[in-house]
């Protein structure tokens, strides 16, 4: 018998459409696959549709059209299934602070059903796998940002999950907290091969850690692959260049050079990819000074996701974000999860 092709996939969605009652369109026709065991990061700024996507998964809302399974399950019509074979660690608090981490794991186990007698075990075992045993016996209120999100994910572990759903799993944590949590998530995920999606709008996150990207914006699907797959999308270094003068009017000379491409020129910053920065460099610094512009600094450096971004939608991240109008939301939760 021949495999259906959506069965193959630990995550399959085709041509997913949610239009929210009051008439929003936060998703608009996306289709992506994970393949089993994969690490994959859904990036894009907010509102484009991450969370809205992850919920769709999770069975917690349910698409307009298209479809999507979970392990061969259709999310709708055999949301029963897929619960059993996932986990769900949101982006809002999902810890009690005035109780310990064991308290906490102890409630979500009885939550979970798991019975009686394993409980003990599997808390300690998801204790230990987040590096929390130590503090297990203390109140949450006492825990860092980073042990919090730790704790969440650690909730999140103890049903054995085959699939990991994890809407922004560091947002509002300090860099270092950030490569902890990561640090504990890659061992559990590298033990049990285990599928993980997650949500960011950090793209260093997503180039660092995912095995595919795929790039969301304003609802749709904008790019996918590795992350090297993306950024040689690019073909090239990045160069950033400061200058005395309008950038607009120096991305206009620049423009006219073969072998560059302006990604952006905004605030006396250009960003420039070419294929070689030692050979354009010299070029780009006279033809400027040529006309007047002065080249106060520059730097150069492989491109990123970040510059995949701003070419594919004129923007960078912090940008799309402002014109959103939604940047206040993400401060917000930041500054919740920073406990401001
Ligand atoms: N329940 C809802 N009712 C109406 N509109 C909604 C609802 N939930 C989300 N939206 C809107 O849908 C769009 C996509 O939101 P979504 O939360 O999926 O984006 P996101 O990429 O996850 O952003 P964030 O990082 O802020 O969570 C936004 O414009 C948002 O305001």
């Amino acid at each position: 018998m021949s495999e259906r092709k959506d069965e193959k996939y630990a995550i399959y969605v085709e041509n997913l459409i949610k239009v929210y009652s009051g008439g929003l369109k936060a998703l608009d026709g996306v289709s992506l696959e994970v393949n089993e065991g994969e690490i994959h990061a859904v990036v894009g700024p907010n509102g484009a549709g991450k969370t809205t996507l992850m919920r769709i998964l999770t069975t917690q809302i349910q698409p307009t059209s298209g479809h999507a399974r979970v392990l061969g399950y259709d999310v709708r019509s055999e949301s029963g299934a897929v619960r059993k074979l996932i986990s769900y660690v949101p982006q809002e608090f999902s810890v009690w602070t005035d109780i310990t981490g064991y308290e906490n794991l102890l409630f979500y186990s009885k939550i979970y059903g798991i019975p009686s007698d394993k409980r003990y075990s599997i808390i300690s075992d998801a204790l230990e796998l987040m590096g929390l045993s130590e503090a297990s016996g203390r109140l949450v209120r006492t825990y860092s940002g980073g042990m919090i999100r730790r704790l969440e994910i650690a909730a999140a572990l103890m049903v054995k999950p085959k699939v990991i759903f994890l809407d922004e799993p560091t947002i509002g944590l300090d860099p270092r907290a950030r490569e902890v949590v990561w640090e504990k998530l890659l061992e559990y995920q590298k033990e049990y091969r285990v599928t993980v999606l997650f949500n960011t709008h950090y793209m260093d996150e997503a180039e660092r850690y995912a095995e595919k990207v795929t790039v969301l914006n304003k609802g749709r699907v904008i790019a996918e692959g590795t992350p090297q797959e993306l950024v040689r999308l690019l073909g090239g270094e990045t160069l950033k260049v400061w200058i005395e003068g309008e950038s607009e009017r120096a991305s206009q000379i620049l423009s006219s050079i073969d072998g560059i491409q302006v990604l952006s020129a905004k605030s006396n910053q250009l960003i420039i990819v070419t294929p070689d920065s030692s050979v354009m460099l010299p070029k780009i610094v006279q033809t400027l000074s040529k006309t007047g512009i002065e080249v106060r600094s520059t730097t150069v450096s492989r491109p990123t996701l970040e510059d995949v971004f701003i070419k594919l939608t004129g923007m960078s991240i912090e940008e799309a974000e402002k014109a959103s109008g939604l940047r206040e939301v993400r401060a917000v939760r930041r500054a919740i999860r920073a406990g401001g």
